[in-house]
C-alpha cells in the first residue's frame, strides 16, 4: 500500500552473480584498451593534421579512406565482426579526424 507520505519501494538488490561480474571485468579491460588505442590513434592523426596544415594539404583524403574501409571490412569479415558496423565505426572516427584537420588548417 502507498499513501501520500510513503516512499516508493526500492527495487530489490540482485544477488551477486560471480559469472556476470567476471564477464564485466573482462569487458571493462577491453573498454580501457579501446580508449588507449583510440587516444594513440588521435595522437597520431593530430600530428598528421599539423603536417597537412603546414604543407597546405587537404584535411580529407577520400581515396585513402576508401582503401581503409575496404581493408577494415575484410578484416572484420575474417574476425566474424559485422562489416557494416565496422565501416560505420571507422567512418565515425575518420569524420572526427577530418573535423580536427579542418580546425588545424583554420589555425
Ligand atoms: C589521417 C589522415 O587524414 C584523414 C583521416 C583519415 C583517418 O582518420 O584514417 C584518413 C584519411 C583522411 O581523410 C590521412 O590523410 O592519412
Amino acid at each position: 500500500m502507498t499513501d501520500a507520505t510513503s516512499q516508493p519501494t526500492p527495487a530489490p538488490t540482485p544477488a551477486p552473480d560471480a559469472t556476470l561480474a567476471a564477464y564485466r571485468k573482462s569487458i571493462d579491460n577491453f573498454d580501457a584498451a579501446l580508449i588507449h588505442i583510440l587516444a594513440e590513434r588521435f595522437r597520431i592523426t593530430q600530428a598528421v593534421g599539423a603536417y597537412k596544415a603546414q604543407h597546405a594539404l587537404p584535411p580529407a583524403d577520400p581515396g585513402r579512406e576508401e582503401a581503409q574501409i575496404a581493408r577494415l571490412r575484410a578484416l572484420a569479415e575474417d574476425a566474424q565482426l559485422d562489416p557494416e558496423f565496422s565501416e560505420k565505426f571507422l567512418r565515425f572516427i575518420i569524420d572526427e579526424v577530418i573535423r580536427h584537420h579542418e580546425r588545424a588548417r583554420e589555425g
